[in-house]
């Protein structure tokens, strides 16, 4: 990818996911863009959509709803912001909306939906990113944050591409907060390492951003949740460090004490949890790699059986 300068300016974006993440910071782009913004969705969602309104932050926004069938140009950029477990529909769903020279997004966790998205879109190339010190959370169509955190993303060979610039005067534009990566393959390991740690045990405790910031035993439980991604970043080249597990430190005393990470939202609202993107890959690649993951295995196994028991809950019998 070579080096770019700015010739591209985006002015239409489409977003897929109208979550804790997408609601956030779609919520920027539709103050900015109008109805140049739209969120691709079913008809069934988009009527309940327009039944409830979203309420981002107090505020109720009536975004500009598209349906998937519906035939459009393709749009400047598409940004991901559904689960794992709904990204190759997703997919599916804005292949209208993407052309050529559509920029793409992805905001979700872990480290495959890039991947995901480049095979299922004929290796179309996308931008690499992640979401990090955003503590969104959602209750049904109301989602509430503190800090929006920054959106750090990049090239796979970490050029300052055409398309970098263009996503940066966007956000800048849209008072979305981003900083383009260095080296993206860290930052993706960085933010993988981090969802591991804390996402995962804070399902298991059920606890909120404060029981960490407080509770010494809880945040170390988590640190070394990390420190099987750390060994195992050394052999595919990300080379994370003790200082990386440290790093999250001052991040997570930032984020609102009530807060939740997404995986706790996904076990208390009894929806299917990413834990197979997170202790389900580190597993697999401990594996390949012959780097033991114990404290992953009995959080994956644990998590599993949280999921089970809500499926056998009474309610849903
Ligand atoms: N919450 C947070 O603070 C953070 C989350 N993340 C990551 O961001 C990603 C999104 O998380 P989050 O926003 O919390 O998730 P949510 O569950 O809050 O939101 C996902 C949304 O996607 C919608 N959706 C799923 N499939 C489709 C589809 N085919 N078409 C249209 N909409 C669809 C869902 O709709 P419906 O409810 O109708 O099924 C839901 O509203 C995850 O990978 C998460 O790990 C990253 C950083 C922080
Ligand atoms: C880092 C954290 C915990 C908040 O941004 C997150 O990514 C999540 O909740 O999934």
């Amino acid at each position: 990818m070579k080096e770019g300068k700015l010739v591209k300016k985006i002015e239409t974006v489409s977003l897929i996911g109208l979550g804790a993440v997408g609601a956030a910071y779609g919520s920027k782009l539709h103050d900015m863009l109008k109805d140049s913004f739209q969120v691709v969705a079913s008809k069934e969602r988009i009527q309940r959509y327009e039944n409830t309104g979203i309420i981002v932050n107090g505020q109720d926004y009536r975004f500009h709803y598209i349906t998937p069938e519906t035939k459009r140009e393709p749009v400047d950029l598409v940004i991901f912001a559904v689960k794992n477990a709904d990204l190759s529909q997703a997919i599916q769903d804005v292949q209208h909306h993407i052309g050529p020279d559509t920029i793409i997004l992805s905001l979700l966790n872990g480290i495959s939906s890039e991947g995901e998205i480049e095979s299922a879109c004929e290796n179309h190339p996308i931008l690499y990113s992640v979401c990090v010190e955003i503590d969104a959370v959602r209750r049904q169509n109301e989602t509430s944050f503190s800090t929006l955190g920054w959106i750090e993303y990049g090239e796979k060979d970490n050029s300052k591409s055409e398309n970098v610039l263009a996503v940066q005067e966007l956000f800048e534009r849209a008072g979305i907060p981003y900083k383009i990566s260095e080296d993206i393959l860290h930052s993706m390991w960085w933010k993988f390492m981090v969802n591991v740690g804390i996402n995962q045990t804070s399902a298991v405790l059920k606890a909120p951003y404060k029981i960490f910031q407080s509770v010494p035993s809880a945040y170390e439980w988590a640190e070394s949740t990390m420190r099987e991604v750390v060994a195992l970043s050394q052999k595919v080249g990300a080379n994370l460090t003790e200082e990386d597990v440290k790093s999250f430190r001052p991040i997570l005393h930032n984020l609102s004490p009530n807060g939740k990470t997404s995986m706790l939202q996904d076990i208390e609202a009894g929806r299917k949890t990413e834990v197979d993107y997170l202790g389900g890959t580190v597993i697999e690649l401990g594996k390949k790699y012959g780097v033991p993951t114990p404290i992953n295995e009995q959080l994956y196994k644990i998590i599993h059986i949280m999921e089970d028991m809500t499926a056998y809950s009474p309610l849903n019998q």
